[in-house]
C-alpha cells in the first residue's frame, strides 16, 4: 500500500542515523579485532568475555550485533545444535586495528560529535547567513581547520583519517603506476603528514617528492633526500616540479578558490613543458554509471563538503569545465579505490 511504503521509506531515513553510530559502537569495542584475533567465529558469550563488557550486556550486545548482521558487517554461523556465532565479512574487516586497511579513524572522525551539531543549524544557514560562511564555520563560530588547529586530539583523528584512506590508495597504486613512471619529481599539495608520498616514494625511490602544506602541518615533520616537507600556502604559489598531486584537496575547495589552486598548479608544472601533469585524486560523480550505494555515497560526500568547507563533490562535466577554465588543455580519469577517480590534467 503506496502510503506504508512511503512510511516505512521516512521512517527509514530518520533512524539511518542508528546504523552509523551502531558502526561507530563496534569500532569503538574492538569486536573485529577480537573475531580476528580469535581465529573462528565468536559467540555473543565469548564477545562479552573477550570485550570485557558487563555480563548485563550480553542481550544489548546481540540486538546490535543483528542489526550488524543484518547491514552486512558480519554474518552468523549456527553449526547444528551450537550457538550461534558471529564472523567478520568484508567491510568489518575494514576495522581490523592491525591491518593497514584499517578505516577506524575515518568511522570516529567522521561521526565525531562536533561534526553533528551543525545539522541542526540548517534552516538557520539556508535562510538567514550570508553566502561566504560554510554551515559548520555559521554552527561553530570558526572554520573546521581552525578548530583542528586547536583541538590536537580531533587534528591527529583527522590525519590519522587521511593516513588511512591513503593506505587504501596503496593497493591502487599498483594499478596506477604509470601514472608515476617517468617523472623526476613530484609535489603533493595538502599532502598533510606525507601518508601518500610516503607510499608514492616507496614505490618510486628515485622520484624526488615533495609535501606542501600548512606550516603548522608540516612543522616537526623531518625531510629526508628524496621526501621533504616544505610550509606553504598552495593559494600563493607550488613549488616547480614535473607532477602535482592533489588528493582529496579539491573537494575541500568551491570552484573559484579550485581554480586558483589549479592555476598555481600549472605554474607550478610550467617548467616541464608537453611532460608536466597535474594528478588529481578524487570523487567523480557518476549518477547514470553507478549503483545506488555508490551515488548516495558520493552524494553524502558532497554534502558533508558543502556543510563543512562550503567545498563540492563534482561531475565529469563540472571537472571538465574547472579544468579547461584553469586553462589545461586535456583530462584522462580512471577510476580507483572504489568511489574515486584519478584524473590526469595536461597543460
Ligand atoms: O579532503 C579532506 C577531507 C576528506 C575526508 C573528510 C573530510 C575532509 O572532512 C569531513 C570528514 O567527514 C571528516 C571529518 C573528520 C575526520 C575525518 C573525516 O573524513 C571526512 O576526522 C576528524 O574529523
Amino acid at each position: 500500500y503506496e502510503l506504508h511504503d512511503a512510511q516505512i521509506h521516512l521512517y527509514k531515513h530518520v533512524y539511518n542515523f542508528v546504523s552509523s553510530m551502531a558502526l561507530k559502537s563496534a569500532m569503538e569495542l574492538g569486536i573485529a579485532d577480537a573475531i580476528h584475533s580469535n581465529g573462528k567465529p565468536m559467540t555473543i558469550s565469548e564477545l562479552v568475555s573477550a570485550l570485557k563488557l558487563q555480563p548485563s550486556k550480553a542481550v544489548a550486545l546481540h540486538r546490535f550485533m543483528r542489526l550488524l548482521t543484518h547491514n552486512g558487517f558480519f554474518t552468523k554461523t549456527s553449526e547444528e545444535g551450537e550457538e550461534e556465532a558471529y564472523a567478520l565479512t568484508p567491510p568489518s574487516k575494514l576495522l581490523i586495528r592491525t591491518k593497514p586497511t584499517c578505516l577506524n579513524t575515518v568511522v570516529g572522525g567522521a561521526l565525531h560529535p562536533c561534526l553533528s551539531d551543525m545539522w541542526h543549524a540548517s534552516k538557520k544557514w539556508f535562510t538567514e547567513d550570508d553566502k561566504e560562511l560554510s554551515l559548520y564555520e555559521c554552527a561553530s563560530g570558526g572554520s573546521f581547520w581552525d578548530f583542528m588547529n586547536n583541538d590536537l586530539q580531533v587534528l591527529k583523528i583527522f590525519q590519522s583519517a587521511m593516513a588511512a584512506d591513503s593506505q587504501i590508495f596503496k593497493l591502487s597504486l599498483k594499478e596506477c603506476r604509470n601514472v608515476f613512471e617517468g617523472l623526476d619529481s613530484l609535489v603533493d599539495v595538502g599532502g598533510g603528514t606525507g601518508g601518500v608520498a610516503r607510499l608514492i616514494h616507496e614505490a618510486f625511490p628515485h622520484l624526488k617528492c615533495t609535501v606542501l602544506d600548512q606550516p603548522q602541518v608540516v612543522s616537526g615533520l623531518t625531510s629526508t633526500e628524496n621526501l621533504s616537507f616544505v610550509g606553504g600556502d598552495m593559494f600563493h604559489s607550488i613549488p616547480s616540479s614535473d607532477a602535482v598531486l592533489l588528493k582529496w584537496v579539491l573537494h575541500d575547495w568551491d570552484d573559484e578558490h579550485s581554480l586558483k589552486i589549479l592555476k598555481n598548479c600549472k605554474e607550478a608544472i610550467s617548467g616541464k613543458g608537453k611532460e608536466g601533469k597535474v594528478i588529481i585524486i578524487d570523487i567523480v560523480i557518476d549518477e547514470a554509471g553507478d549503483d545506488r550505494e555508490l551515488t548516495e555515497l558520493k552524494l553524502d560526500y558532497d554534502l558533508v563538503m558543502l556543510t563543512m568547507f562550503n567545498g563540492k563533490e563534482r561531475e565529469k562535466k563540472e571537472w571538465e569545465k574547472l579544468i579547461y577554465d584553469a586553462g589545461f588543455s586535456s583530462y584522462k580519469i580512471t577510476p580507483i579505490c572504489g568511489f574515486k577517480s584519478l584524473i590526469e590534467v595536461y597543460p
